[in-house]
């Protein structure tokens, strides 16, 4: 039994080329996934994130049609709240793509009442999406793209945080985030660590000292450090040079 494997890491020296790499990594990412299985699952969080996204509008070889949509986390607002991540995507991306609404997962604020049963639909619209597909006792998404926070959390996984453990849930709810808002639902580590590919993507120099820990340092234990897929699962970082600065851990050239 192999263990994870090592993250990959790329650094590019502008947003720019970082965007583009990164929209190549997912056309291809994209491809394998509808070659195998005629669709593409695709967890995304909030933050940055989108907008980084924005790189594939327009780009030849997308197959919008194909992708099928589930927040890595969400705030529990309105889905037209300013903090909704859908809300984001929705702005940055998905309201400028010709992606199926019915393919694009989001929470069901009617039961944010009762953040339990929230969660619990949530989770019940992953397992009609994965369960009748993949026999495994977690999904398997394609891709999950992730953020990482100045104290190393990510998606909503912070650091010290009881979550951290969670192993049996696919989709779990918090009321106490440090980072505003309080109340959100996250996909939990067996869920992100079964996926085929994670791909983290940080820039600016703000993200330097905390990249240093999560790579250089794993042992100390961050959020974003724990995230290892299984094999053949492999975790990714697209990191701009600013971001990557103090790293010690050796980058990989990007060829695509
Ligand atoms: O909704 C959220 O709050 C996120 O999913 C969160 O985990 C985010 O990805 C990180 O905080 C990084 O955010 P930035 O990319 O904005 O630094």
């Amino acid at each position: 039994m192999h263990g994870p494997s090592a993250p990959i890491v790329y650094s590019f020296e502008s947003f720019d080329t970082l965007q583009d790499s990164l929209s190549k990594f997912i056309i291809r990412a994209q491809r394998d996934s509808i070659e195998k299985k005629g669709r593409f699952t695709v967890a995304i969080s909030g933050g940055s994130l989108p907008k980084q996204l924005n790189g594939l509008i327009g780009r030849a070889g997308v197959k919008w049609d194909k992708w099928h949509v589930f927040y890595a986390d969400e705030r529990v607002v309105p889905l037209d709240h300013e903090d909704s991540n859908h809300k984001l995507c929705l702005d940055q991306l998905f309201s400028k793509v010709p992606i199926p609404q019915d393919q694009i997962h989001t929470i069901d604020y009617s039961l944010a009442d009762d953040l339990e049963n929230l969660a619990d639909d949530y989770e019940q619209q992953l397992i009609r999406e994965f369960a009748s597909r993949d026999s495994a006792r977690f999904p398997i998404f394609d891709l999950i793209l992730l953020g990482v926070g100045p104290d190393g959390h990510t998606a909503s996984l912070f650091p010290g945080h009881e979550l951290l453990s969670e192993e049996d849930r696919w989709v779990a709810y918090i009321t106490d985030s440090p980072k505003p808002p309080p109340k959100r639902i996250t996909l939990t580590y067996p869920v992100i660590n079964h996926a085929s590919r994670v791909a983290f993507v940080a820039s600016g120099a703000n993200k330097a000292d905390v990249l240093k820990t999560v790579l250089d340092e794993p042992n100390v234990g961050l959020p974003a450090s724990r995230v290892r897929p299984i094999t053949p699962g492999q975790v990714y970082w697209f990191l701009d040079d600013p971001a990557a600065s103090q790293l010690q851990y050796t980058k990989t050239p990007f060829h695509m």
